[in-house]
């Protein structure tokens, strides 16, 4: 994987919760486009990792990180990068359907862009909603009910809800955090649909702790154990070929 190819790199990432160190010295290079797991036991790191990668990591009161991250070769940490609109860049999707319960469906789609860019005209926002449930697989099922509560949805319909909320921002990387942990098979079966689709168009980081998950959707996969890189490659070879033997330990279950 060449540098200048690279969308997200980081370089030295370490990151603390007060004195305690949670990450250390994570050097990665992620491909545009494409799906990446990030995968380890609880507690190894995971999500802030992705946390720093949007600078959601440093809202976190005592939390602080060091070393560089570069998206697309630029450092996001410098003073001059305002992290709200790094965040529009860098769209993330939490474990709970976080859908905004006083909102329609339609609001909640469009609910970013609004606080970002004040309410689009009627017919751009129509625009906006269909493109971005189009993108989530939603739009055929919530076509006519725009108006409705995007709480009255299930809750893996919710979950896409906030994808599609987070699509409408155009980001260019989406970070997903245990995207699937609240929801059932059926509905974490259609995510994992949707990550097929959105791999073509942007660049997604997914924590997972499902093993069979990491390996249905991504093209690469990094192991995380205690706050350290221990092997990244693709998919394949980490699922079936892994260099490391704590790797392998992991995911043959021997731990974790
Ligand atoms: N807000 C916080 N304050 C203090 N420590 C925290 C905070 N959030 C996480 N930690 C600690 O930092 C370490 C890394 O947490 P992180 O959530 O990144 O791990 P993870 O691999 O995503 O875990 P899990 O799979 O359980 O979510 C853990 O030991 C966790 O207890």
């Amino acid at each position: 994987m060449s540098e200048a190819e690279a969308k997200i790199r980081t370089r030295g990432l370490s990151a603390w919760f007060g004195a305690r160190p949670v990450l250390r010295d994570i050097d990665i290079d992620i491909d545009a486009r494409g799906v990446t797991a990030i995968i380890g036991p609880s507690g190894c790191g995971k999500s802030t990792f992705i946390r720093c990668i949007n600078r959601l990591h440093e809202m976190t009161r005592g939390a602080r990180m060091s070393g560089k991250i570069l998206v697309d070769g630029v450092e996001i940490q410098g003073p001059e990068v305002d992290p709200v609109a790094l965040r529009r860049r860098i769209g993330m999707v939490f474990r709970e359907p976080n859908p905004f319960p006083a909102m329609s469906i339609r609001d909640n789609v469009l609910a970013g862009l609004i606080l970002n860019h004040g309410r689009p005209s009627r017919a751009r926002g129509d625009e906006i909603v269909e493109a971005a449930l189009r993108q989530a697989a939603l739009w055929t099922d919530l076509r006519d009910r725009l108006g409705a509560p995007g709480t009255s949805l299930s809750s893996g319909q919710q979950q896409r809800l906030c994808i599609a909320r987070t699509l409408a921002l155009e980001p260019e990387i989406v970070l997903m955090d245990e995207p699937c942990s609240a929801l059932d098979p059926v509905a974490s079966a259609k995510i994992e649909d949707l990550l097929h689709e959105l791999r073509e168009r942007y660049t997604v980081v997914i924590v997972t702790h499902n093993m069979q998950q990491a390996a249905r959707v991504s093209e690469r996969a990094a192991f995380f154990l205690d706050g350290e890189l221990i092997e990244y490659a693709d998919t394949d070879t980490i699922f079936t070929a892994p260099l490391d033997k704590r790797t392998e330990d992991y995911i043959t279950g021997k731990f974790g």
